[in-house]
């Protein structure tokens, strides 16, 4: 289900507010099914995530904060991620901690936090991964041209 706040009167109601056209309504711009419209993106659709990518030798960008000339294949990016997501399962260490010296995103200065977005923000393959994850939840490893990520979902 979802309900409506009217930001500007403050109320909130299940029901479509009288003379508010649904086409109106963000979310419903693509004619998306409003039950579709997750309610737990803090009401503006947007989530927050951080992550630590591993670029490779075919990534868009194939440098970074780390190296200047990316070299490590896709197979070797790929056992490189696994094995930072066995350390991050296991409790040994949190993703925030490895990014900071891991990732060859320049996010990671901040922990790999890249705060909040909203759909058509980031690369295709990277919302959807990180829409489909639900607060505090560590995705699997996940490619997009800038490489292989590993995504924490945080709000
Ligand atoms: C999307 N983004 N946010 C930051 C960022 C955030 C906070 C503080 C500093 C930089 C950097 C980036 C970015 O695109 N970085 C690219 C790598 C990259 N490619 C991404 C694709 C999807 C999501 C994050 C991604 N980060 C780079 O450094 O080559």
């Amino acid at each position: 289900m979802v309900y409506y706040y009217n930001r500007r009167t403050k109320e909130s109601t299940w029901d479509l507010p009288e003379g508010i056209d649904p086409r109106d309504i963000k979310g419903y711009a693509n004619n998306q099914d409003p039950q579709n419209i997750d309610p737990l993106e803090g009401g503006d659709g947007r989530i927050r995530a951080s992550h630590l990518l591993v670029k490779h030798e075919k990534s868009r960008r194939p440098s970074s904060w780390k190296e200047p000339n990316i070299t490590r294949t896709k197979d070797e990016a790929l056992a490189l991620i696994k094995s930072y997501h066995s350390r991050i399962i296991s409790g040994e260490i949190t993703l925030g901690e490895l990014a900071v010296t891991e990732s060859d995103c320049s996010s990671a200065k901040r922990n790999g936090d890249l705060s909040y977005f909203g759909r058509g923000q980031m690369q295709p393959s990277f919302e959807e991964a990180a829409f489909k994850l639900k607060v505090g939840e560590l995705s699997e490893p996940v490619w997009s041209d800038s490489g292989v990520h590993l995504i924490l979902r945080t709000d």
